[in-house]
Parts: structure tokens; C-alpha cells; sequence
């Protein structure tokens, strides 16, 4: 395949040839062979794919809220060309004879490449999970979230040591659970679904509890002398506790793009942990984000579905789908001028691809993956749930705009491609078996 006149994110004009699963050249100018596919770039970007570290595929055991297929589907469509899945499955990944259950379900399905979590819960089993090509070991809940997998500090720094022997990096879920405020969860939390009084949600899981738990995992982090990476950090302060430290962390799109102005609009959809924040928090993650005090954007995925959100607030699931609207919303934040296309490349993939240490991913460079997005920064659309393919059926970004991709390719393969005249869409077929961004012990 050619890919012919595309402006590079530095803004260079650069044909890109692919040859397999590979870059095979960068360069001005170069020649269709006779059999090749060319497609025609000018006047569109061509950005490396995304690589999202934090989804939640349901499957197992969830998979009326989201399969393999329907959420690599989701990321394909947009942009994302690696996801790294979380343990909360049912049954959870803490042994290896689950984590290879989840590997089969993932290649007979996935049409992007993947990475598979281990989870921590008093009942894992380190030796054989340890004996898998985890990618990493997390996300580890310091606080209960769905799943229930909260854990104690003497398990946590248990699992530290065993990651740091292992060479495994180590993602956290930063709560402190003694540091919520139960209060907030009094009186009239209003109806059900839309209905429901989300902003109690905020001010139940504080500001505070986020902070304390990041200081707390980035020092145990330090004793145990291993890599930890904060997921989903959604406050300045949270931010902040990493800033001049080894620890890397990343946030999601909704604690970028919403905050606790959006909770009566969203009610059960907007709970999520950690919650929305006020909009001054979320100016201050946007702020840090542009200065490169957070490392890495990466979606949470958490689908559940519209039956599952419409209950009352302390009933409904935790959770908001993401995977397919993050480049979107970051490329449209390009279009406002919030964000440079070179931030949001850094953040996406080359970021990722540094700290998760995949060498052949996020960037486009001769001898690296064929991972690519194409895409027209003047052809933003509305985000509507039902033009997305994730199987919960609803988004919290109802109605904002974003830019989505015309090709998305996965080691070479399309996996996505729009037609941008009439709307027509396919995607490829599974990868298989292959599929190790992270090499296995
Ligand atoms: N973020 C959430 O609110 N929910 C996640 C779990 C998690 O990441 O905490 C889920 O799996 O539903
Ligand atoms: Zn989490
Ligand atoms: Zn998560």
C-alpha cells in the first residue's frame, strides 16, 4: 500500500509506503509498483495510531456490555490501534490459566493489536500470571471499583516487589477509600438514570481521597524501586503528587472534556471513578496536559449498558465508554486551538509506546508497525451514539464534535476505512494469534 501526499504531524508532505506489517519508507515522491494500493492523502493528516493502555473489553463475563469484536471495533473506528485491557473481568485475571482464557477470546476477535492486564486480589496467583506476557500489572485497585477488587497496602507492596523482579510495570487505581465523604450520599439523590444527582458522586469520592492514594503509590513504588504508571488521574492535585517523580500517569477524555457542570445532563451516565470533577479542576488537568505534566491520554473504557445506568445513583454501574471518541475530541480540541497536533501525538502514541516500551509502535518511521490514521482536521462531525460501535450503545459526549478517522491500519492491515463522500464504512477481519505488543518472559 502508497499512502500518497499526507501532511505528517511535524508538517512534513511525505509518502508512505507499507510493505507487510511495516513501514517501508518515508519518503517524497515514490513510485506505485504495479500491484500496489495507492490512496490519495494530500490535504489529510496521517498520524501514528493510537495506543490506548486502559480499556475494559467485558470480556469475559460481560459481554452483553462490550465483546472483543464490538470494542476493537469501536477503537478502529476511532483511531486506536492498540488497547491494553484490565483485569475486572469475570472470571478476573489474576492466574494464568485466566489470563490465557482472555489471550484465545482476544485473537480469534480483536481487530486491533492488544495488551492483557493482571489483576491483584488476595486470591492471585503471582507465579503463574507472572509465567504470561502481561503487559502490565494493573490496573491494581487501591480502592474498590467495579469489580470489587480493592486491595490493602501490605498486597499492594507485595505486588510491586513481585512486578519489579518481573521487569513489569505497574498501573494504579488511585483512591483512597477512609478518605470519602459517606455524607455525600445522604438525603435525596434524585431519580433514576438522567434523573440522578451524579454531582453526589463527585463529592463522595474527594479530591483528597485521589491525591493521598497517588502519594501513597508513588512512594511504595519508589521503595520497591518499579515502574508505576497512575491510571485515570482525574485532579490537578493527583497530577501534581507524581510531578518530580519515576511515576508516569495518564487521564482520561471525560475528566478532560467534562466536569461536574455536565452531571445534571448526565446523571447515572456521568458516574464514573474516579468522578467528574469541578471545572476548575478541569481546567488544570487541560493545563497540565498541554505542559506535559501528564504523560499519556488514555480512555478508561468502561462500557455498561443503558438498562445497567438507568437505576438509581448508589445502584448504577461506575463507568463511561471512551475508546472510540478520544482521538476525536483531541483532534477537534486541535481544531480549537486548545491542544497542538504534536501534543496529541506525544500523548497518544509516542508516550505510550515509550513508557509501556513497544519499539515498534508510535511513530511513523521506517521499520516500525504500519499503525495509521487518516484523517481531514476541516471534516468534524457530531458525536452521536448511534453512528459508534461499541456494544453499550450511548456516549457522554452526545452531540460535541469531533474528527474522526477515514483509514485506520493495524500492522498494514485496514481494519477501518470511511468513505468520506458517502459515509460507507468496513472494517477488516481479526489479526490472530500474533498479537504481543509486549514481549512475553
Ligand atoms: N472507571 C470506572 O468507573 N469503572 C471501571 C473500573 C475502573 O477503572 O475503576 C469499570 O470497569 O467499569
Ligand atoms: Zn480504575
Ligand atoms: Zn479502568
Amino acid at each position: 500500500m502508497l499512502i500518497t501526499g499526507g501532511t505528517l504531524v511535524d508538517g512534513r508532505v511525505r509518502d508512505v509506503r507499507v510493505t507487510g506489517e511495516t513501514i517501508a519508507a518515508v519518503e517524497r515522491d515514490l513510485d506505485p509498483a504495479a500491484d500496489e494500493r495507492v490512496i490519495d492523502a494530500h490535504g489529510k493528516r496521517l498520524l501514528p495510531g493510537a495506543i490506548d493502555v486502559h480499556v475494559h473489553f467485558r470480556e469475559p463475563g460481560g459481554s452483553h456490555k462490550e465483546t472483543w469484536r464490538t470494542g476493537s471495533r469501536s477503537a478502529a473506528a476511532g483511531g486506536v490501534t492498540t488497547v491494553v485491557d484490565q483485569p475486572n473481568t469475570d472470571p478476573p485475571t489474576v492466574d494464568g490459566a485466566a489470563f490465557d482464557a482472555k489471550a484465545r477470546l482476544a485473537a480469534d476477535a480483536s481487530l486491533v493489536d492488544y495488551g492483557i492486564n493482571g489483576g491483584v486480589v488476595p486470591e492471585w496467583d503471582p507465579e503463574s500470571l507472572f509465567d504470561c506476557p502481561l503487559f502490565a500489572l494493573g490496573e491494581v485497585f487501591l480502592a474498590d471499583s467495579t469489580g470489587e477488587m480493592g486491595i490493602d497496602l501490605p498486597l499492594f507492596e507485595d505486588a510491586l516487589d513481585r512486578a519489579a523482579a518481573a521487569e513489569v510495570p505497574v498501573t494504579v487505581h488511585a483512591e483512597d477509600a477512609t478518605l470519602f465523604d459517606r455524607d455525600a450520599l445522604d438525603g435525596d439523590l434524585g431519580g433514576v438514570g438522567r434523573a440522578a444527582r451524579s454531582d453526589r458522586w463527585s463529592a463522595f469520592r474527594t479530591p483528597e481521597a485521589e491525591a493521598e492514594a497517588v502519594r501513597r503509590a508513588v512512594d511504595a513504588g519508589e521503595r520497591a524501586a518499579g515502574q508505576v504508571h497512575i491510571a485515570h488521574t482525574s485532579t490537578p492535585e493527583g497530577v501534581d503528587a507524581t510531578d518530580g517523580t519515576d511515576a508516569t500517569c495518564e487521564v482520561t477524555p471525560h475528566h478532560l472534556f467534562l466536569s461536574t457542570a455536565d452531571c445534571d445532563r448526565l446523571g447515572t451516565f456521568g458516574r464514573m471513578n474516579p468522578p467528574l470533577r469541578d471545572p476548575d479542576r478541569r481546567d488544570a488537568l487541560l493545563e497540565r496536559l498541554r505542559d506535559g505534566r501528564i504523560d499519556v491520554v488514555a480512555t478508561d473504557h468502561a462500557p455498561h449498558t443503558v438498562a445497567e445506568k438507568r437505576q438509581p445513583l448508589t445502584d448504577a454501574p461506575s463507568g463511561v465508554p471512551g475508546v472510540e471518541t478520544m482521538l476525536p475530541l483531541l483532534l477537534d480540541a486541535v481544531r480549537r486551538e486548545e491542544l497542538t497536533l504534536e501534543r496529541v501525538r506525544d500523548v497518544t502514541a509516542a508516550a505510550p509506546a515509550a513508557i509501556f516500551d513497544l519499539p515498534r509502535k508510535g511513530a511513523i518511521e521506517t521499520g516500525r508497525d504500519a499503525d495509521l490514521v487518516l484523517v481531514d482536521l476541516e471534516d468534524d462531525r457530531e458525536i452521536e451514539a448511534a453512528a459508534l460501535h461499541s456494544a453499550c450503545g450511548w456516549t457522554p459526549f452526545e452531540g460535541r464534535s469531533g474528527v474522526f478517522p477515514e483509514l485506520t491500519t493495524v500492522r498494514g492491515r485496514t481494519v477501518y476505512e470511511r468513505d468520506p463522500a458517502t459515509g460507507a464504512e468496513s472494517f477488516g477481519e481479526p489479526l490472530g494469534e500474533s498479537v504481543r505488543p509486549r514481549a512475553g518472559p
